[in-house]
């Protein structure tokens, strides 16, 4: 049995004996390592040496003594030569020493190391296979016993003991869901797991254990002059880095290292310490797991690490996980008893922080900008216990090599924090970035992580919720035992369109989405209205005195058909050319000119005019120079315009105290081509959508495709900027914000005219089922909601327009793949729509209201991802 003297760890200095010592076997692990490598530059060997140094490797003396094997396989196989056993040893001692990836590690390879054991008490039999003859058995053996595999606490508390014994000394405390990595070992029977102390307990990977080792060390104060404090008795063990000639402690203290020339403290050598896996003869049943069991809860994926899996069958609505947090990061409140450091300069520095940011194959190129959720990241893991900021380490963050802008952010705030906020001085810069960005990687709403709940992936079609008052994660619909439990990282943001839901997950979770809406063929958010089925259903009305001809071309030089009298009713059959379109009278077919410009003399004039579908009224010339052109993809927005805001502000084209910002919207605007606009057939009911592929759309109904994206894309970065994220500012007076609220915000009256501009924008070139529209529309809903709240007089047709939008986005979300059922987006509005208009006396308000609420019935409302944002137009309310 392998105890571990404790005792041998009592400070002696080194002789220069056993310097020589240290010399002659490190000279010799060399050699080893050029005869079992002799293709190693010796840059590399020297890195692997120095890195085998890391995981107490000096001398191929000790290669052999940590793992103590080769001398059990030598005596199983006598064939065994010591060369090979050498290598093997050298290989796994590399591997864990980082320098080359660890053979077959991961899934199986630590089922392999599992089987056999009796771990949980379950043998494992042979099905996992193996090599299991002569000396490829051995082999096989050594290796898998020299692994060191990844375990999970499966218990709530587990002790991590000084000795492999039951009463051997309690070094540390390990809660469920603690993922470790260790050697398994036997003894007497038993499974335990050798770990090593400083992965598991020992804090930060720059703060050390050590020992006093000469007497006349104390305790310091540091930033001030000197001052003793304390004097430290010989062989006390501290926790700490060294920086320069002082070794730094926690609380802002110091400790002389060596004033004169003496050394007073010895960094304790790397220490092991055990636990028991099965705790069953104590009646305590499993206490660790491998991480990679077949029908684990825990399981490593190849591709993105950990994951959590169902390990039964739940229905929608049950209750999958619960946990407590073991962190919780500050809140603003709490930062402001470090305000006294954040001064001018910080801020400056602070603010200046970024770097640029590009998504992977895409060549558009922004920034990414420090965060101040960053700062209170350092600050709160600075403060935190050594347990827990390991703990925080332990959790996925993208590697420190990597070029996300993420990782060079938080470097440059980890810096800064350091240099200024005293409670981050004794951290160091790497183990401050890494925190910050483990942080930043696996925060949950509400601030804070969990040791089970971060190990959950994402996806964007989830199963499961998260539900922050109760901390529990609720199954979304039935998942099968077996099956990945996967939660959405985004709320809101799932209503955006793949493009847009890569791009946030990247620049915020630094990693490119895989699930199944994310690779799926078509993204539902981008159906647009296909151009050529609408306008084979248009019809038309001659509208010019006394009629047109219906020419068998579409040119003036056409064969003339027939002559078409003012008043008369053309259908279109989908042909289209310039303003010529191909029409079908009665029994005859031909083309007609719809547009006087192109005559000589032009004629200002249109000579045809599509029919409205619905009203089968002639929309409006806007040649002609109409006021209200009625294009239906327009009419709504500008209806709704002139609910929310004096007729003046809805026909002014350019406001004086327009932004920069504002302005560039504007102008992208106008400067689309009118002649995009879709015709007024495309906004039936039953009008063709086409769905968007990969690159371009194309029509399931007449198979038109379509490739041009740029000015979807100019629309949807405009409507991301406008309906997604409303400038609003607070609000002025003191209304008191009504239930289901948050405090009270105001947009202004140019933003809101601009938004229903861009509204009509998006209508009418891309129909309306794409996603901006609806973006409009939910901004819409919250314009009607806060106006019935807190607006000042009736106005009956809002309560229509409110009720039809939010039936119209029910029936959207119904209809795109997403595992949310619609109340999770709406649910808030709905019940608003209901306490506002239910006693409205309009019958058709109560038959719509009476739809609306039967629907969010059969819903069933687990959150509410997506909370009524109160928009309160400038100068619509009065304070008092
Ligand atoms: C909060 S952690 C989840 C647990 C993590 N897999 C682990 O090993 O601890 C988030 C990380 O998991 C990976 N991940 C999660 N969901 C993913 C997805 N849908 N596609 C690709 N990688 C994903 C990414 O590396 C991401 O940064």
């Amino acid at each position: 049995m392998e105890t571990f003297d404790w005792d041998a760890l009592d400070g002696q200095e080194r002789t220069q004996a056993e310097d020589d010592e240290l010399a002659q076997g490190e000279a010799q692990l060399r050699a080893l390592l050029l005869r079992a490598r002799p293709k190693w530059s010796s840059r590399e060997l020297e890195a692997a040496l120095r890195k085998l140094q890391m995981v107490s490797v000096a001398s191929v003396a000790q290669l052999a003594e940590v793992l103590l094997l080769p001398k059990v396989a030598v005596s199983v196989s006598p064939k065994l030569e010591l060369d090979e056993l050498e290598e093997e040893v050298l290989n796994v001692k590399l591997q864990e020493a980082g320098v080359v990836q660890p053979r077959g590690f991961g899934f199986a390879a630590a089922r392999a190391g599992h089987q056999g054991r009796g771990c949980n008490g379950r043998p494992r039999g042979d099905r996992h296979g193996g090599d299991r003859d002569g000396d490829g058995r051995c082999r096989r053996r050594l290796s898998r016993s020299l692994e060191a595999i990844d375990f999970v606490v499966v218990f709530e508390r587990v002790a991590l003991r000084a000795s492999m014994a039951l009463d051997g000394e309690v070094v540390g405390v390990l809660t469920r869901g603690r993922v470790l990595r260790g050697v398994p070992q036997q003894d007497a029977g038993r499974p335990w797991v050798k770990v090593k102390l400083q992965e598991v307990n020992g804090g930060p990977v720059a703060v050390r254990e050590w020992q006093v080792v000469a007497p006349g060390a104390g305790l310091e104060l540091a930033d001030t002059k000197p001052k003793r404090v304390k004097e430290l008795s010989l062989g006390s063990v501290l926790h700490g880095h060294m920086e320069q000639h002082w070794l730094k402690t926690r609380q802002g203290k110091a400790k002389r290292h060596d004033s004169s020339g003496r050394e007073f403290f010895r960094c304790l050598p790397e220490r092991f310490g055990w636990i028991l896996v099965n705790g069953e003869h104590l009646g305590l049943g499993a206490l660790l797991q491998p991480l990679s069991v077949d029908d684990g809860f825990l399981r490593r994926l190849p591709d993105r690490g950990l994951g959590l899996f169902a390990t039964q069958e739940y229905e929608e609505g049950d209750c999958v996980l619960e946990e407590r947090p073991f962190f919780r990061r500050h809140g603003v409140a709490q930062l402001k008893g470090h305000q006294k450091f954040f001064t001018k300069s910080f801020r400056a520095k602070f603010e200046q922080i970024k770097a640029p940011f590009t998504m992977p194959g895409d060549e558009a190129q922004s920034h990414v900008y420090a965060s101040p959720a960053m700062l209170r990241s350092a600050v709160s893991f600075c403060s935190a216990s050594l347990m827990t900021q390991q703990m925080i380490l332990e959790l996925h963050h993208p590697p420190l090599s990597s070029s996300h802008p993420l990782v060079s952010v938080a470097l440059a705030v980890a810096k800064l924090c350091r240099s200024a906020v005293p409670c981050c001085h004794e951290v160091s810069e790497e183990v401050l970035q890494r925190a910050i960005l483990a942080i930043e990687m696996n925060i949950f709403v509400g601030e804070c992580c969990f040791l089970t709940f971060c190990r959950m992936n994402h996806s964007c079609f989830p199963n499961v919720v998260y539900i922050s008052e109760k901390r529990q994660f609720r199954a979304l619909r039935k998942i099968q035992k077996g099956e990945e439990l996967l939660h959405s990282y985004l709320g809101r943001e799932l209503l955006l369109p793949t493009e847009l839901r890569r791009r946030l997950l990247w620049r915020s979770k630094a990693f490119e989405c895989d699930c199944t809406r994310c690779t799926a063929e078509e993204d539902p958010m981008r159906r647009v209205a296909c151009r050529s089925c609408a306008h084979a259903k248009e019809h038309y009305e001659v509208i010019f005195h006394p009629g047109v001809w219906l020419r068998s071309e579409p040119s003036l030089q056409g064969k003339q058909l027939a002559f078409l009298n003012e008043g008369q009713r053309l259908k279109a059959t989908g042909e289209r050319s310039g303003s010529w379109i191909h029409v079908k009278v009665e029994r005859q077919v031909g083309w007609v000119l719809t547009n006087g410009r192109s005559l000589s003399p032009p004629l200002q004039k249109m000579l045809c005019l599509p029919l409205d579908a619905e009203s089968w009224r002639v929309v409006a010339d806007p040649y002609d120079g109409l006021p209200l052109p009625e294009w239906p993809g327009w009419r709504l927005w500008h209806e709704a315009a002139l609910l929310f805001l004096p007729v003046d502000d809805v026909q002014t084209p350019v406001a004086e105290d327009e932004t920069q910002e504002e302005a560039f919207s504007r102008e992208i605007l106008e400067q689309l081509p009118a002649d995009l606009d879709l015709p007024c057939a495309a906004f039936t009911q039953d009008s063709p959508c086409c769905r968007f592929l990969g690159d371009r759309w194309s029509c399931p109904s007449c198979g038109e495709e379509v490739a041009d994206l740029t000015s979807e894309r100019l629309l949807g970065r405009l409507a991301e900027r406008t309906f997604f994220t409303p400038k609003m500012t607070p609000a002025l007076g003191s209304v008191s914000a009504k239930a289901g609220t948050s405090a009270l915000k105001m947009v202004k009256r140019l933003f809101v005219r601009q938004a229903f501009e861009l509204s009509a924008s998006c209508s009418q070139r891309l129909g309306p089922r794409h996603w901006s529209v609806q973006w409009a529309r939910l901004f819409l809903v919250d314009l009607a909601i806060s106006r019935l709240n807190y607006g000042v007089g009736r106005f009956p047709a809002l309560g229509i327009l409110l009720l039809d939008a939010l039936q119209e986005l029910w029936s959207w979300l119904t209809t795109l793949d997403l595992s949310h059922d619609p109340s999770c987006f709406l649910l808030t509005r709905t019940l608003e729509a209901q306490h506002l208009l239910g006693n409205d006396p309009d019958p058709l308000v109560q038959q719509k209201l009476r739809t609306l609420q039967t629907w969010s019935e059969s819903c069933r409302k687990q959150v509410d991802i997506l909370p009524l944002r109160p928009l309160i137009i400038d100068g619509s309310i009065s304070f008092q």
